[in-house]
């Protein structure tokens, strides 16, 4: 045979199979939010052993006349790596498989503490997934992003008056807060050690803030984020709540904290953000003040171009330009913010997989 020949084909049909991959990579994700919509991981917990197509199929809220397709809608899942499927029985005569949870699918629980669910709900609810039909439109007006483009507003407007998508980004970001908040609390407690006082920047209802007061009893926690967000909510004598602007003012504290904020602007409004940061902290270094970031160090790309950590920070970076004025850096880009703020110095640790702690001193 001659082998000479058939390189040029094997070439032509690898890279149609790359590009049928990258055109239909988004039925990965809808496939699992469909799963996830109709219950089938906390459907597959519940029945406490490896569950048969059957069982599952009368278990699930469907119509009928779609029986037949639940085989195919979970097949694509165990291909994906959310389920995997196990013989019923020892009995070699009994062909009949059961379905299990994998390590992945059991963050998809309901019941999970740590379930990232309301996460990929928000991501992939139509809101956020239309700007990405406006990229290239985007990238030939003078819209601020393809949000904008998509919707005729910008994101925070859009929260403004649609309750609805208010509330699925806080329930997405209430999630990830006790995600992170787990690690955080449990592993690097030295992090928070001798300090009095921390305020959480954009901190929500104050998820990460209540797990730090807990933690450390000497340390009082304020959670500053925007008046519509933090009204009505009850602070306690280690907690409190600030409605305010963080491009404004910094309620004063020994430490700040900004928890996937930095990433959602631009340099010139994370500049403003630091500058603030730092009048809140004040000059003393001494007393042990200090800025704590959580977000992504996208690393060299040339190093990591085929790392699958790479990719999803890629998405990221993506989706921040996508949705928000923001982006994922690099600790060189990071570091010229820093000084640029009027910071000091910063040490960088890696604890929570993609992301980092970073830690700025003034
Ligand atoms: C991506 S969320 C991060 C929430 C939280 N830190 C976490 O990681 O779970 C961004 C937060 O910043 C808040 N935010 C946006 N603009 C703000 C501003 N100008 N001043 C204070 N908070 C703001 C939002 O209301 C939201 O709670
Ligand atoms: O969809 C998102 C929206 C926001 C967001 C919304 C309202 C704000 O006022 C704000 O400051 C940020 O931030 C995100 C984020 O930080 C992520 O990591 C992933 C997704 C989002």
């Amino acid at each position: 045979m001659d082998m000479t020949n058939d390189e040029p084909r094997i070439e032509l049909l690898n890279s149609q199979a790359h590009i049928w991959n990258h055109i239909f990579n988004f039925i990965n994700s809808m496939s699992l939010k469909c799963a996830i919509q109709l219950g089938i991981p906390d459907i597959i917990y519940k029945h406490g052993r490896a569950m048969p197509l059957s069982d599952l199929v009368a278990a699930l809220p469907i119509n009928h006349s779609k029986a037949q397709c639940v085989y195919r809608l979970m097949r694509i899942l165990v291909h994906s790596g959310f389920f995997t499927e196990e013989k019923l029985s020892e009995n070699a005569k009994e062909e009949e498989d059961g379905y299990l949870l994998t390590s992945a699918s059991r963050l998809l629980l309901k019941d999970e503490p740590l379930n990232v669910t309301p996460f990929l709900l928000a991501m992939l609810d139509p809101i956020l997934t239309k700007p990405w039909h406006h990229v290239s439109e985007w990238f030939q007006n003078g819209d601020p992003m393809p949000f904008d483009t998509a919707h005729g507003r910008t994101l925070w407007e859009y929260e403004r008056h649609e309750p609805r998508l208010n509330h699925f980004l806080h329930e997405a970001m209430a999630s990830d807060a006790r995600l992170v908040t787990k690690v955080l609390v449990k592993d690097y407690k030295g992090v928070f050690e001798g300090l009095h006082s921390l305020v959480d920047v954009g901190g929500g209802t104050g998820i990460v803030a209540k797990a730090i007061a807990d933690a450390f009893p000497n340390l009082k926690c304020t959670v500053l984020d925007l008046p519509h967000v933090v009204s009505g909510l009850q602070g306690t004598d280690k907690l409190n709540y600030v409605g305010g602007d963080m491009f404004e003012a910094i309620p004063s504290a020994d430490a700040v904290l900004l928890k996937w904020i930095l990433h959602d602007w631009s340099d010139d409004e994370c500049i403003k953000i630091l500058k603030r940061c730092k009048e809140a902290i004040g000059s003393n270094k001494e007393k042990g003040g200090k800025l704590i970031i959580i977000d992504m160090k996208v690393e060299n790309q040339k190093a990591r171009a085929h790392d699958k950590s790479m990719e999803t920070q890629l998405f990221f970076d993506m989706l921040m330009m996508i949705l928000l004025t923001g982006r994922e850096r690099t600790e060189q880009e990071w570091a010229k913010l820093f000084f640029d703020a009027g910071f000091s110095d910063y040490k960088i640790t890696h604890i929570l997989g993609l992301r980092s702690l970073i830690e700025v001193y003034p």
